[in-house]
């Protein structure tokens, strides 16, 4: 909960997250729970003592050195994830809490490599998935999109393996899932691993996006760029490069920032860190996202409330951001306009209450 006298105006403001990925919504509590619900073992409490205990895990994630040193948590927590209902159980569990968080859209990324690695089917894990945003749109008056994310760790041949099936299936023309990404560890594999993968869906007019910048430099922001991608999920260290600054600027290329995902991974020593207030002055749009709120202490509104603690904003500058994320939304011109009506109406209810 946000301290700050903002936080019922950052409570209602409608929100678009557009970098969260549902594995990274698996709470200790659900860890385990899944564990002994599909008989999977965890890893041992002997060797790797964080395993003891659902609170000794939690403890464990302050403590993160790295993107990779959470990575190697994160790959082992979704190894509880087997059916279908399991995974829609997962995403149903997130967007409960987006909504309470006062999100109306959201864009949520998925690993179908690493299930496949463990033997899970490529159609079990969409149709998990897919189920819980359907429930999300009906129940809840979210719209959502799933975002299919290629991992940097595993080979490039298993990430061909599951672009073919996403072809085959025809998921983005049955708007199944309707943009892909890439994520994982940053800096060690070839900045161009999936150029094929991204001109063959360029060519198909996919969405297309990419983290880059979070532990990387600028070169792995220009990199993705190059292969055409339109968003840039992190990109924080854009700042090292004033030049591509501008172009991203100019361009108008969406930055999803996840603050508190910076803190806990180190790539930041606190919120102060993130460049939110670089980014508004050179005109660079982003959007505030969770990341992995299960692992890093906070969903969107926590996110919210941190950049809001550290930096001041005013009701305008809050307006821009959420406008923004409104504007870079992969959604039709309809939803969009609704969307920004509702930021509209919510600003104009609080102008004269925080006199901004
Ligand atoms: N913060 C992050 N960076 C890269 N890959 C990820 N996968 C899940 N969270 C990630
Ligand atoms: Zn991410």
């Amino acid at each position: 909960m946000c301290k700050h006298s903002l936080h019922e105006f950052l409570q209602g403001l409608p929100k678009c997250e557009h970098h969260v990925h549902l594995e990274g919504c698996l709470t200790p509590e659900l860890i385990f729970q899944l564990a002994e619900r599909n008989g999977v073992a965890l890893p041992d409490p002997a060797t790797n003592p964080a395993y003891v205990s659902i609170e000794s895990l939690t403890a464990r994630y302050d403590r993160f050195t790295s993107l990779d040193d959470f990575l190697s948590f994160y790959f082992e927590g979704m190894a509880v994830l087997r059916n279908e209902r399991d995974f829609t159980d997962l995403a149903w569990s997130y967007f409960q809490k987006a909504h309470a968080d006062g999100v109306h859209h959201a864009e949520v990324f998925f690993d179908p490599q690493v299930h496949q690695s463990r033997g899970v089917p490529y159609e079990t894990i969409v149709a998990g998935f897919a189920e819980g945003c359907r429930r999300a749109e009906q129940e809840l008056g979210l719209s959502t999109r799933l975002i299919l994310c290629f991992v940097r760790h595993l080979s490039v041949s298993s990430a061909k393996q599951v672009y073919e099936e996403f072809v085959q299936h025809k998921h983005f023309e049955l708007g199944v899932i309707h943009g892909l990404g890439w994520s994982s560890t940053e800096v060690g594999p070839p900045k161009d691993m999936f150029r094929e993968i991204y001109a063959s869906a360029a060519e198909k007019g996919i969405p297309l996006t990419a983290h880059a910048g979070e532990e990387g430099d600028p070169t792995y922001i220009s990199a993705a760029l190059e292969l055409g991608a339109q968003r840039i999920d992190h990109g924080i260290r854009l700042i090292e490069d004033p030049e591509l600054m501008k172009r991203v600027a100019r361009e108008g290329i969406l930055l999803t920032v996840c603050p508190l995902s910076n803190v806990r991974l180190k790539c930041v020593p606190d919120v102060s860190h993130v460049p939110i207030r670089r980014f508004l002055e050179a005109g660079v749009k982003f959007s505030i996202n969770s990341d992995d709120p299960a692992y890093f202490g906070g969903y969107i509104l926590d996110n919210y409330c941190a950049v809001q603690e550290a930096f001041e904003l005013n009701v305008m500058e809050w307006r821009i951001i959420a406008e923004n994320s409104v504007q870079e939304s992969w959604i039709p011109n309809e939803r969009k306009a609704q969307l920004l009506e509702s930021i509209q109406a919510h600003v104009k209810k609080y102008m004269p209450l925080v006199g901004a």
